[in-house]
C-alpha cells in the first residue's frame, strides 16, 4: 500500500503541489488525474524522493529512498527517459538488474513480455517514442515489484500498445499488487482504473472509487421523450428538478430518479415515449470536477506579463 501524506512543493514561490494526501491500495489500478500543470509529475517525483519538498510517502510503511533494492519493491516510469541513449536496450536492463540484485534472466523475460526482444541489441536513441516507453516499462517491471508508479505510460503507444498496457496493468493489480498511473486518456482510464486520485492546482479534488466520482457528476440525468415535454418540464421543476431541453420533445432531468419522473408524469396524465438513464462519462465528471482549476489557469494565462 502507498500512503502519501502532506506532499508539497513550490517552484519559484509558486505552489505546484499543496498538502496532498492520498492512499493507493493493493489489488487495484488507481488512476491519477488532473489538468495540465496540476502537479501530477511533481507528485510522482516527490513520492519517489526524486524531488525535494514537504510531506512523506511510504510503500508498505517504508519511504522509497529507504528501500533496499528498490526496483524489487517499486517499479517506476516517469516522464524523463531514464536510459542512456547509446547503451543497448538489453545492456541497459542488465546493468539495472546487476545494481539491484535482480537475476539476469529477468532481462530477457521482460524484453519478451514488452515486445522488445527483436530490438534488444539496438540503442534506445534509434527507438520510437512508443518503443522508448516500452523500454521504460521493461525497467519498471524488471524487479518483479509489488507496486508500479507510472507517469503517462501510454504516451506514444499505438492503439494495440494502449490496449496491451491496459491488460498488463489490470492483470498486475488483479494479482494483488498496486498500480498508481497517470494518464490524459480518460476513456482509457475509465476502462482501466478502479480507483481515482484527482488533483487540480496541486490540491486534492477527489479520491475513491471511479463509480463514486462519476456518480457526483451533474451529467448523470434521466432523459425523457414526450409529446408534452413542456408540461412535463413544469411538473418536474415544481418538484425541484433541474430540467433542460435537449431537442424538441426531449428533456434531461437532474435531481429526480427515473421512477419518480415516470410516476409524476403518470399522475399528471402526461404521455411518455421514452424514459432512460444517461450515465455521465468519466471525462464529463472530470471536466466538471476540475473546471475551477481550468478557470484559474485561463485567468492566470490571461494576466499580462505572466505565464500560465
Ligand atoms: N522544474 C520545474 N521548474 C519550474 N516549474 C516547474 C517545474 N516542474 C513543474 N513546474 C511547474 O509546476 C506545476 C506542476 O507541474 P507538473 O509537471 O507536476 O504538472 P502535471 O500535472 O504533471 O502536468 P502535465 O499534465 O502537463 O504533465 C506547473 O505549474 C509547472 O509549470
Amino acid at each position: 500500500m502507498i500512503e502519501a501524506r502532506g506532499l508539497g512543493k513550490e517552484y519559484a514561490g509558486k505552489p505546484a503541489v499543496s498538502d496532498l494526501s492520498f492512499e493507493v491500495h493493493p489489488g487495484s489500478v488507481t488512476g491519477f488525474l488532473g489538468p495540465n500543470g496540476a502537479g501530477k509529475s511533481t507528485t510522482m517525483r516527490l513520492m519517489l524522493g526524486l524531488d525535494h519538498g514537504r510531506g512523506s510517502t511510504t510503500f508498505d510503511g517504508v519511504p522509497f529512498t529507504a528501500l533496499t533494492r528498490p526496483m524489487t519493491h517499486v517499479g517506476a516510469l516517469l516522464e524523463a527517459k531514464p536510459f542512456h541513449p547509446t547503451r543497448k536496450a538489453r545492456n541497459h536492463l542488465r546493468m539495472l538488474a546487476a545494481a539491484n540484485g535482480i537475476p539476469v534472466r529477468r532481462v530477457d523475460e521482460v524484453l519478451e513480455q514488452l515486445g522488445l526482444a527483436a530490438v534488444a541489441r539496438k540503442k534506445p536513441r534509434t527507438f520510437s517514442l512508443g518503443m522508448g516507453q516500452r523500454l521504460g516499462l521493461a525497467a519498471a517491471l524488471l524487479g518483479d515489484p509489488h507496486t508500479l508508479v507510472l507517469d503517462e505510460p501510454a504516451n506514444g503507444l499505438d492503439p494495440q500498445g494502449i490496449q496491451w498496457i491496459r491488460e498488463l496493468l489490470k492483470g498486475f493489480a488483479a494479482s494483488g499488487r498496486s498500480v498508481f498511473v497517470s494518464s490524459h486518456l480518460l476513456s482509457e482510464m475509465a476502462l482501466m482504473a478502479d480507483q481515482l486520485v484527482v488533483i487540480g492546482r496541486g490540491r486534492l479534488i477527489a479520491s475513491g472509487p471511479v463509480e463514486d466520482f462519476v456518480r457526483t457528476s451533474t451529467r448523470n440525468a434521466v432523459v425523457v421523450r414526450s409529446p408534452q415535454a413542456a408540461d412535463l418540464a413544469d411538473v418536474l421543476r415544481r418538484e425541484g428538478a433541474a430540467v433542460e431541453a435537449l431537442e424538441p420533445g426531449v428533456v434531461s432531468v437532474v435531481g429526480l430518479d427515473a421512477a419518480r419522473v415516470g410516476d409524476l408524469a403518470f399522475e399528471a396524465s402526461i404521455r411518455l415515449h421514452e424514459l432512460s438513464h444517461r450515465v455521465a462519462t468519466l471525462e464529463e465528471a472530470f471536466l466538471e470536477a476540475t473546471s475551477d482549476a481550468e478557470e484559474y489557469r485561463a485567468q492566470v494565462a490571461a494576466r499580462p506579463g505572466e505565464g500560465a
